[in-house]
């Protein structure tokens, strides 16, 4: 494939996100809302969208854009020493689930990222979260697909594996956009 289908196909994956630009700015209330009150957000993902799921994380800890209070963000798959002997003592497809079900309270919001949905730690983490009280929310390819059908809400973008994990983090960028534009003023400290 030259560079320019790549690029081609990352346009087609973008302009897929940009028709769900309403769910981001609705997910972005939402998660400031949840996370002043005291929630936190838990993030995983596999391969490249563990990378994401990290850059999630560290844009709410740390701040986007805005200096600002640090929030609780958790990404599961930076957790060596729990993925680690989970995986080895439960299995690979625990190693989310058994995290979420030992850190998300109701009030949580638990960020699944995906390019394919059909992740087998992914959809045990969905159910994890679920049967926690934790909203569950999915970045996936294009649907139908599992992660789609077993969160409560998803995120999913047409295009192939590469273009649709480009796009993921234009999402998560926006994610965070809509998240500090919400923020209660009490939160907030713009300099
Ligand atoms: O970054 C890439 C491909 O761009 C790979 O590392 C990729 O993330 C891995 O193969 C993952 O295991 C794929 O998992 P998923 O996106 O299908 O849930």
């Amino acid at each position: 494939m030259s560079i320019e289908q790549h690029l081609s196909g990352l346009a087609e994956s973008l302009a897929g996100l940009r028709a769900q630009a309403p769910r981001i700015t609705r997910w972005g209330g939402l998660l400031a809302r949840r996370l002043s009150e005291g929630g936190r957000l838990l993030a995983a993902g596999n391969g490249g969208s563990a990378a994401e799921a990290q850059h999630l994380t560290a844009e709410l800890v740390g701040r986007f854009r805005d200096d600002r209070a640090p929030f609780s963000a958790i990404a599961l798959c930076s957790e060596t020493s729990s993925v680690t002997a989970i995986g080895n003592d439960y299995g690979y497809d625990q190693v989310f689930a058994r995290q979420v079900t030992a850190h998300a309270r109701p009030g949580d919001v638990v960020v699944l990222l995906s390019t394919s949905g059909k992740s087998p730690n992914l959809l045990e983490a969905a159910r994890a979260g679920r049967a926690a009280g934790a909203r569950v929310w999915a970045f996936t390819g294009p649907a139908p697909n599992p992660l789609a059908a077993e969160a409560e809400e998803a995120l999913a973008l047409p295009g192939e594996p590469a273009n649709v994990q480009e796009a993921q983090l234009v999402a998560v960028h926006a994610l965070c956009k809509a998240f500090e534009a919400a923020l209660p003023a009490a939160s907030r400290r713009v300099s």
